[in-house]
């Protein structure tokens, strides 16, 4: 939706906007001049800011503006410079108030990166897949692929060679592969190979991987290239979903939640005080309180021994929240049942989508695959829907 500007009041230093919705955006001369995306301010093909945000004066002001169709343009009392602004990228960018959040676009339930929240009997009726060639072959391909990583969470992909090679290149499709101590691209069996209970064929419950490091991978891949046995399916969990089903239950156990910092080691060490340590809470939000991401580990979960406002109070409180919280993410309504088989691949949001090997497995089970850090999972959702005009900046 565009919008237009109805009048603009220069004041000594700041500049109101009167839209066509009858609300008023302030900008701050400062501000405006510090966005100005002229080709000398604002590289114009990589999109960063080539100006030293303080060479602008603390008295920097508009001494006249130019308003033409969608175009307005600010003439600085400073080194003559002009700034031109699109009124639709301010109207989306003002921030004093913001607006962005009333733009349909935004609450659009159908808006394009909408995340679909799911529970098993919703995602049996769609499980979201996508055929090896399809995305082997184009970038179309990889664009469908990534979307519908981005809103169920997880993806199936089928007809994939049941090689490790044919793997990594399927992932590399995505992007670079995170390397991590279990190395970069894994073929992994239950051989303890590595010091971890992922290196045996014991049962795993629900969990995310690297609660244990400042920032969790962000996709994880699994292909099962054979099993001569039984047991070690596969379960998901969408845990935003059942986030939400907590936080209508229980805001209580909602908010510890989202508060107790959880101390974590990775298998092999030991929850040893090294400064500055990053305990991070179950539920982690952004800057609007929108959860962004889970981190459930209960065997990565180390000692609980940090300093607490009243631990005689939260530590039976953490175990109750914690329980309930667990019997909703284990919930035959929400713990959806996948046997991986080889041909088959299986890529999930490790900050939302849980995974577990239910059942301890018998026999020879080879499986491969490798993690995708979250900020290049995010950028590759990005650039491959840059044509799309409805796509506001809001990731
Ligand atoms: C690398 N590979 C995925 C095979 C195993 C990783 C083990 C992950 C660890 N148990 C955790 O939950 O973080
Ligand atoms: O072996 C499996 O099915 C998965 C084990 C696991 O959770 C992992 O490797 O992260
Ligand atoms: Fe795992």
């Amino acid at each position: 939706m565009s919008h237009s500007v109805k009048n603009i009041e220069i004041g000594s230093s700041l500049v109101t906007i009167l839209w066509d919705t009858k609300v008023e955006s302030k900008f701050h001369y400062i501000w405006l001049r510090d966005h100005c995306h002229c080709s000398e301010c604002y590289h114009p093909l990589t999109r960063q800011r080539l100006q030293n945000t303080y060479d602008i004066p603390d008295d920097i002001k508009a001494v006249s503006y130019e308003l033409s169709g969608d175009r307005l343009i600010f003439n600085w009392n400073h080194q003559d410079h002009k700034s031109e602004f699109n009124v639709n990228w301010l109207f989306l960018n003002s921030y004093c108030p913001v607006l962005i959040l009333q733009e349909d676009k935004i609450k659009n339930e159908s808006s394009y990166l909408k995340l679909e929240l799911w529970d098993v009997a919703k995602i049996e009726t769609e499980l979201p897949r996508i055929d090896y060639l399809e995305i082997m072959s184009s970038d179309e391909g990889i664009k469908k692929w990534v979307l519908k990583i981005w809103k169920y969470g997880f993806c199936l992909v089928d007809n994939v060679p049941e090689s490790p090679e044919c793997t990594q290149d399927l992932i590399e499709k995505i992007s670079f592969i995170r390397p991590t101590h279990y190395g970069g691209f894994w073929d992994f069996t239950s051989d303890l190979n590595v010091n971890d209970t992922a290196y045996t064929d014991i049962a795993i419950p629900l969990h995310t991987d690297g609660t244990y490091f400042t920032d969790p991978p962000g996709l994880q891949l699994f292909h099962l290239l054979k099993h001569t046995g039984t047991g070690g399916i596969t379960t998901l969990c969408d845990s935003f979903h059942c986030a939400k089903l907590l936080q209508l239950e229980n805001p209580e156990y909602y908010e510890i939640l989202s508060k107790f910092p959880i101390p974590t080691h990775s298998a092999g060490e030991e929850n040893v005080f090294i400064q500055p340590s990053y305990p991070r809470p179950i539920l982690n939000h952004n800057y609007m309180g929108e959860l962004i991401q889970v981190r459930w580990n209960i065997s990565d979960r180390s000692t609980l021994n940090l300093p607490l406002d009243d631990p005689e109070l939260q530590i039976p409180l953490f175990y109750k929240a914690t329980k309930r919280w667990n019997e909703l993410l284990e919930s035959n309504k929400n713990e959806f049942y996948h046997t991986l088989k080889p041909g088959q691949c299986l890529i999930f949001d490790n900050w939302r989508v849980l995974h577990s090997r239910r059942t301890k497995f018998t026999g020879q089970r080879r499986m491969c695959g490798a993690y995708i850090n979250r900020d290049d999972f995010t950028s590759r959702v990005k650039l491959l829907n840059l044509d799309r005009e409805d796509i506001l900046a809001t990731i």
